[in-house]
């Protein structure tokens, strides 16, 4: 993929020749430099942006060959994704959180993922209650519950534990770490976090809009250094 914002000498090359493929039920971190351009990465994989030149091919359809409609489609009906906000409907409770997309797409749920998700993310109990009467991570985790209800062939997530005290993100990271080893579901997130990184099967680094370099069974320690090394973050 390739994506500039602006023209002339102004314009800002926000991915300059990028080439990524992620195999199914993986779960890989994208880093990088503030600047890097993953940001801009997720936008064009996810189908929220379409990059200026390249394509995206998500289970064998090119992004590239949809209209505006069929793209939004899409991102409904096989797309998740999980943002720093949790970006909840606060009038309703976390059953129907859960089911919106579903309902969006006028799709009955599958029952046996639904109940499978929700005791995965462990909100059983908490089914009838609203969002503010949940603390951060269990809002997250009701996100998280509603990102899967789709059954989505990948799902993106954005600083997914950029707003949780440490030990809760911990608990946020392990539970998307489960949900890919127990489920075979794809994952795909964005972090500036050493530590959440390494809970990934294998992490990318961009610097400078294109592939730096990658690692697997990454440690914080090892994800840290090879930061430092690609520059400011
Ligand atoms: N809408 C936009 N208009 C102009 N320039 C943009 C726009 N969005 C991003 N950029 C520029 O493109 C480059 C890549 O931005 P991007 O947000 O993808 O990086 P990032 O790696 O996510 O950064 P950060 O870690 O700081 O969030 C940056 O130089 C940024 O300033």
């Amino acid at each position: 993929m390739r994506k500039t914002y602006g023209k002339g000498a102004g314009a800002v090359h926000a991915l300059r020749d990028l080439s990524l493929a992620f195999a199914r039920g993986s779960f890989t971190a994208v880093m990088g430099p503030s600047g890097a351009g993953k940001s801009t990465f997720l936008h064009c994989a996810a189908g929220l942006d379409r990059p200026d030149a390249g394509t995206v091919v998500l289970g064998g359809t090119d992004l590239a060959s949809l209209s505006e409609t069929d793209l939004a489609i899409l991102r409904r009906e096989r797309v998740g994704f999980v943002f720093q906000a949790y970006n909840l409907m606060s009038a309703l409770t976390v059953a129907d959180n859960i089911t919106l997309p579903l309902m969006l797409a006028d799709r009955g749920p599958d029952p046996q993922w639904l109940d499978r998700v929700v005791g995965r993310v462990g909100l059983a109990d908490r089914l009838d209650h609203r969002p503010a009467q949940l603390s951060g991570g269990q809002q997250q985790r009701v996100a998280i519950a509603r990102a899967l209800a789709a059954r989505p062939e990948v799902v993106f997530a954005d600083e997914p534990t950029g707003a949780l005290d440490t030990r809760t993100a911990r608990q946020v990271l392990q539970l998307l770490r489960d949900i890919v080893d127990g489920t075979g579901q794809t994952m795909i997130m964005v972090t500036h976090d050493p530590v959440a990184a390494s809970y990934a099967h294998r992490v990318v680094f961009l610097a400078d809009g294109r592939y730096a370099e990658e690692t697997t069974q990454p440690t914080p320690e090892q994800v840290a250094e090879r930061m430092t090394r690609l520059g400011e973050w």
